[in-house]
């Protein structure tokens, strides 16, 4: 398949998936409402990686979909994903400046002239919030600390491709501690990763990745990041084969946000993190895929994992 031909598969799934009703178009493109059956297998999916992640006795923190805008420029994300970044704007004109605005609306001109910059900016993924989170409690303990997190993100990316929406949710566990403590920790999430996604019967393959990177220096960053293997996904066939979707990934930050915002570990160096992230509204659509639109005729080894 071209790219192309990639393009007509992923709008004609879309088709597909908007007319069993599972979502619900807005108008733009990325941006969906779900159906209640699309919600039970999010809601069975992340109980299932709660199963699978609970042994680690991680904290959970449930934080809304925006981060403290001091936070977020902090984060260097500007830095490596300009592109994506959303920020919450609010009017913050006088009553004549309000007039204008009125009158622009009406005549279909751009309002938006007098829309500032919050405080707060959209989470482009659900670890964020954590790492300044940790690094206001002081060292760390000695095990270090696992946390457990989901939220809606958002990321300005808007697609035919209904497996790349701009607002979606991520579950993620975050191990923050030693070096040797955070690779293990992912080493042991590729393989539950692997072992866990099999279990529901879909075909998968983890590979090494690069997240999107921003322009010239961002190709150097993105092949930097393959090379050290920072970043593996696990990806599952959904609108094509040729090109399956990162459904699950799994990153090694080193010391980035440790650095950051100064994370110690119990014994003073510097913390490193990592991350596993479950992209759920992928990991639902490609149960859709393999297995039909109605998970009532699912397999039944299936239907057991997730219903139990
Ligand atoms: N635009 C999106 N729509 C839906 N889910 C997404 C989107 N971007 C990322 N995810 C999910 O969130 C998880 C963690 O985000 P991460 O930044 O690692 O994405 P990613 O692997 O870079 O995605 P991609 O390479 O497809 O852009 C991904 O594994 C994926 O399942
Ligand atoms: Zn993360």
């Amino acid at each position: 398949m071209n790219m192309v031909d990639i393009g007509a598969a992923q709008a004609a799934y879309r088709d597909e998936l908007v007319a069993a009703g599972l979502l619900i178009p807005t108008g733009v493109d990325g941006l969906y409402g779900r159906s209640g059956v699309f919600e039970e297998v999010v809601e069975r999916f992340d109980a299932l990686v709660t199963r699978w992640g609970g042994a680690d006795g991680a904290e959970a923190m449930r934080f809304p979909p925006a981060l403290n805008r001091r936070y977020f420029e902090e984060s260097d994300y500007l830095k490596s994903f300009p592109h994506l970044a959303g920020t919450i704007h609010s009017f913050g004109g006088d009553e004549k400046a309000h007039r204008t605005l009125l009158r622009r609306l009406e005549e279909g001109q751009d309002w938006t002239e007098d829309q500032v910059a919050t405080d707060v900016v959209m989470t482009p993924a659900a670890c964020y919030p954590v790492y300044p989170t940790i690094a206001r409690r002081g060292a760390l303990p000695d095990g270090g600390t696992v946390i457990d997190v989901f939220s809606y993100c958002f990321r300005h990316e808007p697609s035919i491709d209904p497996a790349r929406m701009q607002m979606f949710r991520m579950r993620e566990y975050i191990r923050i501690g030693t070096p040797e403590q955070v690779v293990e920790f992912r080493e042991t999430w590729l393989e539950r990763g692997r072992e866990m996604m099999a279990s529901l019967e879909v075909p998968l393959e983890i590979d090494v990745a690069n997240d999107p990177f921003f322009g010239r220096v961002g190709a150097m960053l993105s092949s930097s990041q393959r090379e050290q293997k920072l970043k593996f996904e696990l990806l599952i066939p959904v609108t094509s084969t040729q090109k399956p979707t990162a459904c699950l990934s799994f990153n090694y930050h080193q010391d980035h946000f440790g650095h950051i915002w100064d994370i110690r570990t119990a014994d003073g160096g510097v913390a490193h993190t990592a991350c596993v992230g479950f992209g759920m509204e992928r990991v639902a659509l490609a149960l859709f895929r393999h297995h039909g639109f109605d998970p009532a005729g699912w397999p039944a080894a299936v239907r057991k994992v997730l219903w139990g």
